[in-house]
């Protein structure tokens, strides 16, 4: 693969985000000056990404890149239908939050995610895999899994990262008790929400793991002992401030084992954004990375 000639297929899902048509038309045009190949395929539904991924790779053209345009959604079903990372990822940010393009260093920046689908070298990013869904960036349990699913993705799209904080507020001041047992190593672990993060940043551009990232082959474990209301405040405002590892009730492990979720009942999860999965939950990292485009610094 030549930088600056490439084949790029982008996988584009139409409904992410808020501005999502005139930064994708923004992208193409840049690309359209560029000497790269392109060829687009839109998603029609939730799920067509994983199975647009797996048609690609089962064309079996190794000299391709693989390009996620929308959101975290978008790019996590993307991340699933790329069994052995087959091929390299690249991102166009078109979402609500974007984590991955920040963590790739490229932001909400269209031009520098179009430098980098031009320019960089694929660098390598871990994953990690809750029962049998991919990550690459979180999964938690408690706050933030609660308000994904209590949110509505109408509201997302209206009114984005505000849309979580009032299903976040609506859904905690319904459920006071959350209690999780977090199993490492045959040692037990109890919060009130747990994140095991496979990167640095959080829910936009808020840093969650300062030494964590996708580059290093490690989860890190942020077990926050509180629970309702109150402590959700106290949380919601240390993470703005890029405070969280600073709160004595906040504990951070760091690990490459495999690590068991439970709960007295079930208790909804969510992974990389999305909802779906529910406690008992098995996260594991994955050895092998897949190759991932990253803005040069
Ligand atoms: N054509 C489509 N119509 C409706 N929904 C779609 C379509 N294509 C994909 N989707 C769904 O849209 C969901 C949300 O997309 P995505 O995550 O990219 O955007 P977002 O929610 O705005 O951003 P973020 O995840 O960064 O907050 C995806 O999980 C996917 O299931």
């Amino acid at each position: 693969m030549t930088p600056a000639n490439r084949r790029l297929v982008i996988i584009h899902n139409p409904t992410s985000g808020m501005r999502n048509k005139s930064r994708f038309s923004k992208a193409l045009l840049r690309l359209a000056e560029t000497r790269c190949e392109v060829e687009i395929l839109k998603t029609s539904g939730p799920g067509h990404a994983t199975f647009l991924t797996q048609e690609l790779i089962s064309r079996n053209e190794p000299d391709l890149v693989l390009v996620a345009a929308g959101g975290d959604g978008t790019v996590s079903e993307i991340l699933n239908g790329l069994t052995g990372g087959a091929l390299p990822l690249g991102v166009i940010p078109l979402g609500t939050a974007n984590v991955l393009a920040r963590e790739l260093g490229i932001g909400v920046s269209i031009d520098k995610a179009v430098e980098t689908l031009v320019h960089a070298d694929p660098v390598p990013a871990y994953t990690a895999v809750a029962n049998d869904k991919r990550f690459l960036l979180m999964l938690g349990a408690g706050y933030d899994s609660l308000a994904v699913a209590a949110l509505n993705s109408n509201q997302k799209k209206r009114f984005g990262a505000i849309a979580y904080v009032v299903a976040a507020v609506r859904a905690i001041s319904g459920f006071q008790d959350m209690k999780l047992d977090i199993k490492i190593n045959g040692t037990h672990y109890s919060a009130g929400t747990v994140v095991i993060s496979k990167a640095k940043y959080y829910g936009g551009p808020f840093i969650i793991a300062p030494d964590g990232g996708l580059d290093k082959p490690r989860l890190d474990v942020l077990i926050f002992k509180g629970s309702g209301i109150v402590n959700a405040l106290r949380y919601g405002v240390a993470l703005l401030l890029n405070r969280i590892s600073r709160l004595p009730d906040v504990e951070t492990l760091v690990t490459d084992m495999p690590i068991l979720l439970t709960a007295s009942r079930e208790f909804p999860c969510q992974c990389d954004g999305d909802g779906g999965l529910v406690t008992p939950v098995k996260v594991s990292l994955d050895p092998k990375p897949l190759m991932i485009l990253r803005a040069a610094v």
